[in-house]
């Protein structure tokens, strides 16, 4: 569960008197999630999420990601919208935290996903990308190639506690793909983190896609390279190719992916499987105490890594050649 950030239900009534969103009924905690704290509202009129932003948020880039959700829906990608305040701010403070009350979205996200799932995450993930493309705000990505070494750096005198090699391992990798990191793909705004867990589906059908405080703009086919590690992986670790070249072929119809993007997917798999290994390490070795929250395995990515380390083409990811899909 993740609830860093408790909040006391009076507070919580106060907070909600600066909003047009009805009486408060009930509220919880809710356990899933692990980057800030969100609450399950029920008010009188309706479902409503409290998000608390955390450790990874800074105050100052809650516009770009709140305007974001807010141009991506006028363009047709189903996402929730937060909702203003009396004094028409999308965002103010409750229990010392920035927060944010944003629509409840119907649907479920799926356990275990399967090829339609990665194709309807192929689709909408174009979609976002082209959606994207005259959203006026920039927002660097603080979890890019350049940010990896200081996170590196609060991981690594204990991360051979975690796994035996871990530091020499992560470094020797660090050391390739900042040397290696491609410097003229296409770039644009991404979401940054679109696991399974933060995409609803009603039945087969995509409905919506959450959680947007990754989002920033960077190059287009590193997202798709995150999408790649976070669907298309099995319970036992192997790769499916089936659900990977659902999950292109998808993305390629509404966006086709350019030869130099093909090629460099190896690659920016390698660095996305790096940036959640380093990410979901440092919160291994820091939960705070008496937070709710489960962290996720590092490891997980480690072999994720090692998968794509391995990789030979982009025939590997189902594609035949740079240009055509299998
Ligand atoms: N707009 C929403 N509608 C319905 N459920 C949501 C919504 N936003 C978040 N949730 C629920 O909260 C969980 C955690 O949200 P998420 O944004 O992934 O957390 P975090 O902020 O920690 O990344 C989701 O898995 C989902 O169950
Ligand atoms: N997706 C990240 C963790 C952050 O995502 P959340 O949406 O689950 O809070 C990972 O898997 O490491």
């Amino acid at each position: 569960m993740a609830v860093y950030t408790d909040v006391a239900a009076e507070d919580l009534a106060e907070f909600l008197k600066g909003y047009d969103i009805g009486e408060l009924l009930s509220y919880k905690g809710i356990a899933e999630g692990v980057e800030n704290s969100n609450f399950l509202l029920h008010t009188s009129n309706g479902a409503f999420i409290l998000t608390l932003y955390e450790k990874r948020v800074a105050v100052d880039d809650l516009p770009y990601f709140l305007s974001l959700m807010a141009h991506l829906a006028e363009r047709g990608v189903r996402c929730p919208q937060p909702a203003r305040n009396r004094k028409g701010e999308v965002y103010s403070e409750l229990a010392g935290r920035p927060a944010a009350v944003i629509n409840f979205l119907e649907g479920m996200w799926p356990r275990r996903p399967n090829a339609v799932h990665c194709t309807g995450v192929g689709e909408a993930l174009a979609k976002m990308h082209l959606a994207g493309r005259d959203f006026p705000m920039f927002r660097k990505n603080p979890l890019s190639v350049e940010g990896w070494r200081p996170l590196f750096d609060l991981a690594a005198p204990r991360a051979d506690s975690v796994a035996p090699g871990l530091q020499d391992f992560i470094t020797r990798e660090l050391d390739h793909l900042e040397a290696c990191w491609p410097k003229d793909l296409p770039l644009g705004v991404i979401h940054a983190d679109l696991f399974p867990d933060n995409v609803f589906f009603l039945g087969d059908k995509l409905s919506g896609l959450i959680d947007f405080p990754f989002s920033c703009n960077d190059i287009l086919a590193y997202d798709v390279a995150i999408c790649l590690n976070a669907w298309c992986f099995e319970t036992d670790h192997s790769f499916n190719v089936t659900k990977a070249r659902a999950l292109l072929n998808a993305y390629g119809r509404e966006r086709q992916l350019s030869e130099a993007e093909q090629e460099a997917l190896p690659l920016l798999a390698r660095g996305s499987a790096l940036r959640f290994l380093l990410t979901r390490l440092v919160d291994f070795l820091n939960v705070p105490p008496g937070a709710l929250v489960k962290p996720k395995d590092p490891l997980e990515y480690v072999r994720k890594l090692r998968f794509h380390r391995n990789v030979a083409s982009v025939r590997d990811y189902g594609l035949t050649q740079a240009g055509c899909v299998a």
